[in-house]
């Protein structure tokens, strides 16, 4: 969601004001989402590196932050809406913890349409504590059957094989595991990277970069990519099957 300085900067207002019109912008297309068909959406909010910003922007964010959590729970009172936040929630102070776990906790039975806020997010953190808690695994596994006498060299061939960590673990472990990997990743703001952005999960995406700043995206930037999506929608799912 790049580009809400720059919005703030260009129309005079003072730079929060590029946050909050972000945020505003954010609920509109969760909305646009919901009522387009589209199944899941996921939003890089804040990433571990941004608590490098000054304070008074850091706070900001997570400011609206909570006020998202609250409309976003007011709107899943009505409408049947998964909210899941990933990314290191240690990160996140006491307070903003508690009430995205609460959050996660009372939407985590929907499943027609699910929203992800990706925050204290970075996809290379999100690889190493996803290995590290693949080796726990394994570890514990390993000290549980690991120490019997069987010296058969078969059974420790498989022992071998059962103690290695695969694809499969790799994926399951990591924050991201919440939802599927994404059809299409939008960059706002003009941006061509991806600034450790689910690199993961992104392999057979399409890339949209548009010009627009974060806060200006409508529902007709939606609908354009959607449709660019499908154009190429036998290319995408050719590349996704293969996969398999
Ligand atoms: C759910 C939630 C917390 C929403 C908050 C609002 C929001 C849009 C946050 C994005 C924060 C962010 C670090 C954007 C990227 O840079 P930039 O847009 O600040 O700066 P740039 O204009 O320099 O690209």
């Amino acid at each position: 969601m790049d580009g809400n300085r720059r919005y703030a900067k260009r129309k005079l207002l003072e730079e929060g004001a590029g946050h909050d019109a972000g945020a505003m912008a954010l609920l509109n297309l969760i909305i646009y989402c919901y009522e387009l068909g589209v199944k899941y959406i996921t939003a890089y909010a804040f990433s571990i590196d941004n608590f490098r910003r000054k304070p008074s922007e850091v706070q900001k964010i997570m400011d609206l932050l909570k006020e998202c959590m609250t409309v976003l729970a007011k709107i899943a009172k009505h409408h049947p809406i998964k909210v899941n936040f990933a990314g290191n929630l240690e990160l996140l102070n006491a307070e903003l913890r508690d009430e995205a776990r609460k959050l996660m906790g009372a939407t985590a039975e929907y499943s027609k349409f699910v929203v992800t806020i990706c925050v204290c997010y970075c996809c290379t953190d999100d690889i190493v504590h996803s290995v590290e808690e693949s080796c726990r695994e394994k570890h514990y596994y390993h000290s549980y059957i690991g120490d019997s006498h069987d010296d058969d060299k078969d059974n420790d061939d498989k022992d071998d094989e059962r103690h290695m960590i695969k694809l499969v673990d790799i994926e399951k472990n990591m924050y991201m595991a919440v939802t599927p990997d994404p059809d299409i990743l939008i960059r706002t703001g003009d941006g061509h990277r991806l600034s450790n952005f689910l690199q993961w999960q992104t392999c057979h995406s399409l890339l949209a970069s548009l010009s627009t700043d974060w806060p200006e995206i409508g529902v007709w930037h939606l609908v354009k990519v959607v449709l660019d999506f499908q154009q190429n929608y036998d290319y995408f799912v050719r590349k996704k099957l293969q996969r398999l």
